[in-house]
């Protein structure tokens, strides 16, 4: 069964003579456990339709399914449960914030889907986060003291703190040399292999298209 799926979803920004069509009757789906890499040129709607498919945005017509669920009707605080058990978000601009340490950071998600205190294992899981991103010991530090690139992991590390069953990333490897792309892609695929994590990345990057299982070009 699709985990994702747009059904004719149109996307129109602006009105009269600023109107703008960005996504055209789409339809696509995702299978669970997929590995999707989302592509086309700036401005095509890739970051759009990130935003739809995690129900962040409701498209201007056409429907979203979300685990078999259409996503309509459907109260913001009941919406904002499920992008909180179901999804992790990657933005392009990631803001961690700036008086939290990335410890902290990395947590908060749970504030939100757990609504209780953390647990240990909690803790245990974020530093482990944070190695895996290639930022080991820096858990008390703050996000100033990070390079755009090192705060963009931790955002990937934020993300998966819920273990969500998909992650959605717009543009995870920029900002990144090749190197450290290429080791952030290697801890993305390891998840979906092994625990099935369903990715749709957003991406320019050549080589993260190539990696990924199947391509939707915008
Ligand atoms: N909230 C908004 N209001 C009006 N126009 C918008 C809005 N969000 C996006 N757009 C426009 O829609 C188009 C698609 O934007 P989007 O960010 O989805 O593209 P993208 O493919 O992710 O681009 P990039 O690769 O540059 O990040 C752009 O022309 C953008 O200016």
């Amino acid at each position: 069964m699709a985990v994702l799926e747009v059904r004719q979803v149109s996307q129109i920004y602006g009105k009269k003579e600023r109107r703008r069509h960005v996504l055209d009757r789409l339809d696509l789906q995702i299978e669970a456990g997929e590995f999707v890499a989302v592509t086309g040129p700036s401005g095509c709607g890739k970051t759009t339709l990130l935003c739809i498919l995690g129900a962040l945005l409701q498209p201007t017509s056409g429907e979203v399914w979300l685990d078999g669920q259409l996503i309509r009707g459907i109260n913001e605080a009941e919406l904002a449960d499920l992008r909180a058990q179901k999804i992790g978000f990657v933005f392009q601009f990631p803001a961690l914030l700036p008086t939290l340490t990335l410890l902290e950071n990395i947590l908060l998600p749970l504030t939100f889907s757990q609504g209780k205190g953390r647990s240990r294992e909690d803790g245990s899981r974020a530093i482990k986060l944070l190695e895996q991103v290639g930022l080991a010991g820096r858990e008390k530090d703050l996000p100033f003291t990070l390079s755009g690139g090192e705060q963009r992991r931790v955002a990937v590390a934020r993300a998966l703190i819920n273990r969500p069953q998909i992650l959605l990333a717009d543009e995870p490897t920029g900002a990144l040399d090749q190197g450290t792309g290429e080791r952030l892609i290697d801890l993305l695929e390891t998840l979906n292999e092994t625990e099935g994590l369903t990715l749709v990345l957003a991406t320019h990057d050549a080589l993260v298209a190539r990696r990924a299982r199947r391509e939707v070009k915008l």
